[in-house]
């Protein structure tokens, strides 16, 4: 193809993430000419194999643990509650589906040329698409993003490729619900799978190399993660390294060997060691882009990258690996975009982990705040003191605040216990605001909620 063959756009989005999809509809509603590229989920990773399929089987593990605790809440059911596989699959297949058709629409209205096909730069903020219907299209961008996320990373072990394991995206065509199950790794993905998994009745053995799950937490906090999903029927091998895996014939047991020589045994495994930047092939080389030695896509705070007028957004870019931070790059880029300055430094980005009860966080650990020097005081509170967990039954969970002594002000917060993924919005708003904790212990907040633990929470300072 020729120089002549390029089609120039005021914005060219490579891949569609939250950022891309985003911004491509914003832009294209104001009335830029945008093109945005997908190679093959139409609404990016979250939608199609992350966050939204996850949550939904979460909400049925959810249901099905209420469900076997019916009888004491003085609710008859008849017969014992179990997951019926192909209405599970259902389920999460329509909910997955509803949210694609309306991206479909969305796309659609927005006036954006939404392109199904697969991109790769061959100059500067050129980029050669091969559509999924057969045709190859040249368009350059007057500005030009890329957000192609990430994917599941599958470590280097012997015997791994050949032990037909499944990973986060493959786990979830829900063919079978084994009765056994390993998971390799400890971290959002392994517990997460680990907690809804052994709500569903099977057993899940979970390797973790650290001696913490959930390194990004406080020991403590992580230990607790740990007693939920013990209780829940977990075996939780923490320092579990793993040398070697294989599948025994016909598709028999998989077995993970470990560095101390013992086997352990099930008859799938789940491997959930982390996420890797999609960037080979793209040609990035061409449009000028460098990587980080990491091998993310390098951006300054701006999402501004190596290339002038190349911009980078989401997990590519080394974001934090969560949707609503992907989803703030690109308000840091439609602002960057109308002549602004805007900055992804320094902004609260929370994080919760699924499992029942979640954990939710936003700030700093008790441990990052003392090793930045912090005089720190810390606020603690079981979840059976909230009146509405005694409403609810939950009987599971801790809060913990980090306080600075000296100012008073939030440094953070770990929330585990129902509705923590909620709740610490609250507390975000008052870090935000750099409200001091005592005007939140002081705040009068609905009876009965969950939030009103706020106040029984920083009540444990005084
Ligand atoms: C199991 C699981 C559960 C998760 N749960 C949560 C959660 O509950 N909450 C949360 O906040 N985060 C969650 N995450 C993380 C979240 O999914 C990601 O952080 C988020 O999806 C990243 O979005 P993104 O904008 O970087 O791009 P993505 O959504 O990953 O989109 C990138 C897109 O680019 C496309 N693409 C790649 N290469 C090309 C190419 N050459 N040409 C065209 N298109 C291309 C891909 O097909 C993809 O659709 C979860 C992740 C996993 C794995
Ligand atoms: N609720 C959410 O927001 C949510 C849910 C799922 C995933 N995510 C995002 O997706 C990303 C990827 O999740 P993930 O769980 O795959 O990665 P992760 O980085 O959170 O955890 C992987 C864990 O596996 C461990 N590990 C690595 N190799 C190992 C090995 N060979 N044996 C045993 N343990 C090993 C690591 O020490 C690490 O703790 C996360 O960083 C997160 O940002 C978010």
């Amino acid at each position: 193809m020729s120089e002549h063959d390029i089609e120039d756009v005021d914005l060219l989005v490579v891949g569609g993430g939250k950022a891309g999809k985003s911004l491509a509809m914003d832009r294209a509603k104001a009335g830029w000419q945008v093109v945005m590229v997908e190679r093959d989920k139409i609404g990016g990773t979250c939608i199609n194999v992350a966050c939204i399929p996850t949550k939904t089987l979460v909400g049925s593990a959810r249901n099905l643990l209420a469900a076997h605790h019916a009888a004491e809440r003085g609710v008859e059911i008849d017969g014992e509650p179990a997951i019926d596989l192909a209405r599970l699959r259902a389920h999460k297949d329509g909910v997955v589906g509803a949210m694609v058709n309306a991206h479909v629409k969305l796309f659609a209205d927005s006036g954006m040329d939404f392109i199904l096909g697969t991109a790769r730069f061959v100059g500067e903020r050129t980029a050669e698409i091969r559509t999924d219907d057969g045709r190859n299209r040249l368009v350059r961008g007057r500005d030009v993003v890329v957000n192609t996320g990430t994917t599941p990373v599958m470590p280097d072990l012997p015997g791994i490729s050949e032990a037909k394991v499944w990973n986060s995206e493959t786990i979830l065509h829900l063919e079978r619900l084994p009765d056994r199950l390993l998971i390799l790794g400890g971290g959002y993905v392994g517990c997460e799978f680990a907690s809804m998994l052994a709500v569903f009745g099977t057993r899940v053995t979970l390797l973790h190399g650290r001696d913490q799950l959930l390194p990004g937490e406080d020991p403590d906090v992580a230990a607790l993660v740990a007693d939920v999903l013990v209780d829940q029927g977990v075996d939780v091998r923490l320092g579990a390294r793993v040398s070697a895996v294989r599948r025994e014939p016909g598709h028999g047991d998989v077995v993970a060997t470990l560095v101390d020589g013992a086997e352990v045994r099930a008859q799938e495994l789940l491997v959930a060691t982390g996420r890797a930047p999609v960037t080979a092939d793209l040609g990035l080389g061409a449009a000028g882009v460098e990587l980080t030695r990491r091998g993310f896509i390098a951006v300054d705070d701006h999402l501004r990258t190596t290339a002038d007028h190349v911009w980078a957004a989401g997990d590519v870019a080394g974001s934090p690996q969560f949707t609503h931070a992907s989803w703030n790059d690109f308000r840091v880029l439609r602002a960057n975009l109308a002549g602004r300055d805007a900055v992804t430094a320094g902004r609260l980005v929370p994080h919760t982990v699924f499992t029942t009860p979640e954990l939710a966080r936003v700030g700093l650990t008790e441990t990052e705040a003392r090793a930045q020097g912090h005089d720190v005081r810390v606020a603690r509170l079981p979840v059976t003191a909230i009146p509405r967990a005694k409403t609810s039954h939950d009987s599971v969970g801790v809060w913990k605040a980090v306080v600075d002594a000296a100012t008073d002000q939030i440094l953070g917060a770990a929330l585990l216990g129902n509705n923590a993924g909620e709740v610490i919005s609250a507390v975000q708003m008052a870090m935000l605001g750099g409200l001091p904790y005592q005007q939140v212990r002081d705040a009068v907040l609905t009876h009965p909620t969950m939030g009103e633990g706020l106040n029984l929470l920083f009540d444990s300072l005084d």
